[in-house]
This record gives C-alpha cells, sequence and structure tokens, in this order.
C-alpha cells in the first residue's frame, strides 16, 4: 500500500516560543494519526525542533537545500549538514524558490540527488502558473519538471511529489479535487512509466489552500496521497485536523 504523508510547511514563519506551542498543542490531541507526520521549519529551527519532537509522531523537515556538497556557497545549508542532525525529509523546487529565486528544473534535480545521497527524502514540488493553465500547458509544464528529476533519479528514490499548482498557493483557492486529480494520474503514468512497480508506491502529495474543510474531498481522490499544507499548517489543531482527515480516507 502507498504511504500517507502530510506535510507542514511553515515557510518563514515562526519563533522558538511558538514552535513550542504548536508541538505541545500537535501532541495533546488524544489519538495518534496513523499517517506520516512531518514538519518542514526554517534551518535555524531544525536541531530544536528534533529535539522537541524526539519519540513522537512528527518528524522533521527542512525547506530547501544547497545542491553543492560543501564549500565556497555563503549563506546556504547542505544536505550532509541536514543529515547531521537526523533530518529526514527537504522540499526542494516549492514554486517560492522557483519564481522567487530563480531556481531551474536542473537545480532541483541536482537538489534531489544531494538528498538522496545524504539519506534524505526529497519532497518535489511540481506545478504549473495560472498563465501556463490558462495556456492549456498544465500536463507540459508538469511533465517537464518531473522529467528533470527522473533524468538523475530513480522513483523509488523520490520521497514523494507534490503538485502545488501556483494559482493555488496562498490564494484560499485549492484546485478542485477531480482537477487536481487529473494531475496526479498523468504523474502517476509518468511515474509508472519508468518504474512499473516502484511508480505506483511514490506518494503524491496535493498542495495548495489545503484546509480541514477540503481536506477530506481532496483525500478521496484515488492518486491524492497527503498533503503539503502552509497557511493552514501554523496552526496544530487545523494541520491535525488535515491528517486525521487523510487516516480517515485511507484507512
Ligand atoms: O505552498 C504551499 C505548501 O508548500 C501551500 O501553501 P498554502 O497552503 O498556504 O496555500
Amino acid at each position: 500500500m502507498r504511504e500517507r504523508i502530510v506535510i507542514a510547511n511553515w515557510k518563514m514563519n515562526g519563533s522558538r516560543e511558538a514552535n513550542a506551542l504548536w508541538v505541545s498543542n500537535f501532541l495533546a490531541e488524544p489519538v495518534r494519526l496513523s499517517c506520516r507526520t512531518v514538519v518542514c521549519a526554517p534551518f535555524i529551527y531544525l536541531p530544536e525542533l528534533t529535539e522537541a519532537c524526539r519519540n513522537t509522531a512528527i518528524e522533521i523537515g527542512a525547506e530547501d537545500v544547497n545542491e553543492n556538497a560543501s564549500g565556497a556557497f555563503t549563506g546556504e545549508v547542505s544536505a550532509a549538514m541536514l543529515a547531521d542532525f537526523g533530518i529526514r525529509f527537504a522540499i526542494v523546487g516549492h514554486s517560492e524558490r522557483r519564481r522567487l529565486y530563480g531556481e531551474t528544473d536542473n537545480r532541483v534535480a541536482m537538489k534531489a540527488v544531494t538528498l538522496v545521497k545524504n539519506g534524505i527524502r526529497p519532497v518535489i514540488c511540481v506545478g504549473e502558473t495560472l498563465e501556463e493553465r490558462e495556456r492549456g500547458e498544465t500536463p507540459a509544464v508538469i511533465l517537464r519538471q518531473l522529467n528533470a528529476v527522473l533524468a538523475v533519479l530513480k522513483p523509488e528514490s523520490i520521497g514523494a511529489i507534490a503538485y502545488e499548482p501556483v494559482w493555488a498557493i496562498g490564494t484560499g483557492k485549492s484546485a478542485d479535487p477531480a482537477t487536481a486529480q487529473t494531475v496526479h494520474a498523468g504523474i502517476r503514468a509518468r511515474l509508472v512509466q519508468a518504474a512499473p512497480e516502484a511508480g505506483k508506491l511514490t506518494p503524491i502529495l496535493y498542495g495548495g489552500s489545503v484546509t480541514p474543510e477540503n481536506a477530506a474531498s481532496l483525500f478521496a481522490e484515488a492518486d491524492i496521497d497527503g498533503a503539503l499544507v502552509g497557511g493552514a499548517s501554523l496552526n496544530a489543531q487545523s494541520f491535525y485536523s488535515i491528517g486525521e482527515a487523510l487516516c480517515a480516507a485511507r484507512p
């Protein structure tokens, strides 16, 4: 069976005090979620969060990584450094990184490779802009982003693919479940083409204005195996509710 995962992407939010409160609020929920639960946070908080979540159901991930092993890259963090702190997941290719910092498909693929080399599961984001969708380019854009990764990694090395339509991120306008499922099915088909067995097992997450209200309808779709949650993940109870919806949809 495919793994189910909910991932919080806190982006550039949080404080030591707010993070500690988040963890205690999440752990105060009486039932432990049966799906994998990951919190991706800014680099500086990762060691403290890792300690706070040791022996709990929460795993800690990074929001990005540098593609190089080490050297003169001022301000950057390598995969080996993340591994040194026991980090098991990292997001790469988030649309904010692609758009604001000019990350190319190839650079995203290199980041995924360095993570795998260091035993960290890459969560690879793909997604089209509104203009690309309106021009009917969604399948081609997703395939281009996915192919760059599949050129250097086998599907079994990919921790998860996250489909995040850029127009749905932070807008309150989630993709409707059928629209998301169509893209997820296309991603699944490409993964299976690359590896007939392993491709069936790669979790494909949806991200973009996921809330406790719309989560269940998204998770009812056959190829939506979880969520990458931004805004709603800043509230521990909301993020827990999204996890609950996933566990209920795929017991
Ligand atoms: O970018 C996202 C997660 O990586 C989605 O953000 P929102 O859930 O705030 O739309």
